[in-house]
């Protein structure tokens, strides 16, 4: 029998929503779209963004340190690990049941409760760039960062959100764990939120005021597992050059070099497209025969099917 596909699944900000009941509503729609890859022969392996939760539960939690001055402010570590509990747990059941629905009832859906490590001294610590929580407007966001001291950016034109440091993945401390899962044929979903960003300090791992990109960890999670292929779904059919331009030219293919110099023309916004396109190159140049797709979530079984997305790869 031929060896499955692996694939390591990153899933964009419109797979999970933004309140409760957009997510209850999207994880149904994420999870056809992954299960369409299970029963294409894939070995599917799932990793997920945070920005909107995480800066929900941050929020909530600061409200109960505000009634109960008891309670200590809770540290955004924490709050990571909320949120990726929070969404494992939608995720997982809206899994568990397309799985069920299909009639496949031997794969196990888990959620791994990840840590990521991080480098103390990254210098993404002394500059926040990471948006979190929802889109503001200009006096809410001044507001915001008078009563809280948040630094507040605009976002891509669709107004103002918090922003914290986003420190680069080094290493996926439950990896052995994931591997072991994986290969026993379970359904995992790891990194959740790029995963708890955590320093090591000898035999303690300390939660780190960060959130991690989930692009970048999902790369990471890839190259540990020694996968196929890594798939980028997000809110685009395509990577573009110039983007928003009357001359915007979508591409289906492109070389590891061919985006590298994509990336120095300017080509990706930061914040947005660049980090996929530099967590795609990473994942393609680890190793030959290694494929990175952008895609739209409903397109991930054309994508994987060669007859959509953009195919990232050293050739
Ligand atoms: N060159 C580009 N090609 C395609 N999309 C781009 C490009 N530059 C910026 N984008 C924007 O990047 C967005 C995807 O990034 P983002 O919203 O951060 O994704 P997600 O939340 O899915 O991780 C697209 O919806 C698009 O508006
Ligand atoms: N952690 C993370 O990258 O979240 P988003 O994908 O929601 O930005």
């Amino acid at each position: 029998m031929a060896k499955k596909k692996r694939i390591v699944i990153a899933l964009g900000g419109n797979a999970l929503g933004n309140t409760l009941p957009e997510q209850m509503a999207a994880v149904k729609i994420t999870a056809r779209a992954i299960v369409d890859l299970i029963e294409e022969g894939c070995e599917v392996v799932v990793a997920h963004g945070n920005g909107p939760q995480v800066g929900m539960v941050n929020n909530a939690m600061l409200a109960l340190t505000h009634e109960d001055p008891q309670q200590p402010n809770t540290p955004l570590s924490v709050c990571v690990a909320m949120s990726q509990a929070y969404i494992g747990y939608d995720l997982q059941n809206a899994l568990r049941e397309e799985l069920l629905n299909r009639n496949i009832d031997n794969i196990p859906v888990a959620t791994m409760i990840t840590q990521v490590r991080v480098d103390e001294d990254d210098p993404a610590f002394e500059n926040p760039s990471k948006p979190i929580g929802r889109f503001l407007s200009k006096e809410q966001a001044d507001s915001m960062a008078e009563k809280y001291d948040y630094i507040m950016k605009e976002d891509s034109g669709r107004g103002y959100r918090r922003v914290v440091a986003s420190p680069r993945p080094q290493e996926i401390i439950e990896i052995g764990t994931i591997r072991t899962m994986v290969e026993s044929g379970d359904l995992v979903i790891a990194c959740g939120g790029g995963g708890i960003p955590v320093t090591r300090q000898g035999n303690h791992l300390k939660g780190a005021s960060a959130v991690i990109d989930k692009d970048f960890a999902s790369s990471l999670l890839a190259r540990e597992l020694d996968a196929d292929f890594l798939i980028i779904l997000t809110a685009v059919e395509k990577v573009a050059v110039n983007f928003g331009k009357p001359e915007v030219k979508w591409l289906d293919h492109i070389t590891v070099d061919e985006a590298k110099q994509y990336m120095t023309e300017g080509h990706f916004a930061p914040g947005s497209m660049l980090p996929k396109v530099q967590a795609a190159v990473e994942f393609a140049e680890s190793k030959p025969g290694r494929q990175a797709l952008i895609t739209l979530l409903e397109k991930a079984k054309d994508g994987i099917q060669g007859t959509t997305g953009t195919r990232i790869s050293q050739a």
